[in-house]
């Protein structure tokens, strides 16, 4: 089942620069991991944000969500998450 998301990262400014760079380390190794899993193959920076444009290929809405809540920026970013179906006029 493949996922459009939009994560907009918003760290708090007054966050400590030593916390911020480990959360954003983790995140990058947990991204990463999934990434070479598969389960992660499209990111794409949005132009002039701190968002990303992400597909994700998972087998069910709740892996997903597993996959999502686990993100260490989890706790700093607005997501939104678009179901992909098959479009008619696809050619195969
Ligand atoms: O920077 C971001 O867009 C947030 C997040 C997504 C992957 C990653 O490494 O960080």
């Amino acid at each position: 089942m493949l996922f459009h998301v939009r994560m907009d990262v918003r760290l708090p400014s007054d966050m400590d620069p030593s916390v911020r760079a480990d959360i954003v380390a983790r995140e990058k190794a947990y991204s990463q991991q999934l990434q070479r899993e598969g389960k992660w193959p499209h990111l794409w920076r949005i132009v002039g944000e701190y968002s990303n444009i992400s597909i994700f290929d998972v087998g069910s809405n709740d892996e997903l969500h597993e996959l999502l809540s686990g993100l260490p920026l989890f706790p700093y970013m607005d997501i939104r998450v678009m179901p992909l179906a098959t479009h008619p006029s696809k050619v195969s």
